[in-house]
């Protein structure tokens, strides 16, 4: 099992560099998020009562270098926002700080109406109390850019593990819903397979299904196709706008591609430094910039 300060489904750093497997090749052909005929499918996403995020005036610092300064911004209950930026401009740590996998240094992070944590006025952590992350980080799902899928154990259990020790379901229970969310993302006949034994692009798929296996009510994306071959991109994010339209999840998205941002968020935020330099709708950011600084950085990634 994964240590406790890492993410319930999340294997440790260690194990998920073991699961990176040579990409093989899969088909690009457009998978839909739900099949017309699969119940397990249909059931498998989740629909209605997403809670927003929100950060107040959070900061973040790695030794003296400060990541997050007095950060504010919102996200609506199901709504898709997408963060871009430079590197290192601090995105993928606002998403890691939602999984609990980083301390804030100031601040307050609310999870619908309840904070994941904030600093109280001595300048200490509340709550510091386990149960209450657990609680709290058990409506958050991740796919990370390294899929992280546990090496050792074939596809179907990946799915079923998180389910059955972090939120107790029944094996049966696991199963069933496993089998919906890998026929959904188009790899039902794969669940004895192990991670090693898939491409790049299928081990992204059974990540998207393992994180919609816990559930979450809130799904976080970190630059989830920037590992793989460039013809296994369009499937793996086929299959994420097909999941933004039909669930009511709240997304937040870190990418560094922009037709992909354009299509799957209904906000995007520009961020620097720690800051938002700009936000608005996709094609206001992306066809008419306001910011200096955000028209930089669109060239330049248009550029690369
Ligand atoms: N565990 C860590 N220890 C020390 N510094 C860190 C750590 N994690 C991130 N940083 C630093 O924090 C800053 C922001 O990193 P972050 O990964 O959030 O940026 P990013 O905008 O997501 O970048 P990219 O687009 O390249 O993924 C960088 O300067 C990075 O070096």
């Amino acid at each position: 099992m994964p240590p406790t300060d890492t993410a319930p489904e999340a294997p440790t750093p260690e194990e998920s560099e073991d699961a990176a497997a040579p990409a093989e090749g899969v088909s690009t052909e457009k998978k839909g998020a739900r099949k017309e005929d699969g119940d397990g499918a249909a059931a498998a996403l989740p629909h209605g009562d997403a809670p927003g995020i929100r950060f107040e005036k959070v900061v973040k610092r790695f030794g003296s270098n400060v990541v997050l300064r007095e950060l504010d911004f919102a996200v609506e209950p199901g709504e898709r926002v997408t963060l871009i930026g430079p590197s290192g401009s601090g995105k993928t740590t606002i998403l890691r700080l939602l999984m609990t996998l980083e301390k804030l240094d100031d601040g307050v992070i609310w999870i619908g109406d309840d904070t994941l944590w904030h600093m109280d006025k001595g300048g200490r952590r509340v709550p510091a109390n386990q149960k209450h992350l657990h609680e709290m980080r058990k409506q958050v799902g991740m796919v990370f850019q390294q899929f992280n899928l546990f090496p050792n154990m074939n596809v179907l259990r990946n799915l079923t593990e998180g389910p059955v020790r972090v939120l107790g379901a029944s094996k049966d229970e696991a199963v069933e819903r496993a089998r919906g969310l890998l026929d959904m993302v188009g790899l039902a006949d794969k669940e004895n397979a192990h991670p090693s034994q898939l491409s790049g692009g299928q081990q992204q798929r059974v990540a998207i299904a393992r994180a919609l296996a816990m559930q979450p009510k809130v799904l976080l994306l970190d630059e989830v196709t920037s590992a793989l071959d460039p013809e296994l991109v369009v499937g793996v994010q086929d299959l994420l706008r097909d999941i933004a339209r039909e669930s009511d999840l709240t997304m937040l998205c870190v990418t560094h591609e922009m037709n992909f941002a354009r299509d799957i968020s209904n906000r995007v935020l520009m961020f620097d430094q720690g800051q938002i330099v700009e936000e608005g709708p996709p094609d206001r950011i992306f066809g008419e910039p306001a910011e200096q600084r955000t028209r930089e950085f669109l060239q330049a990634v248009l550029a690369s």
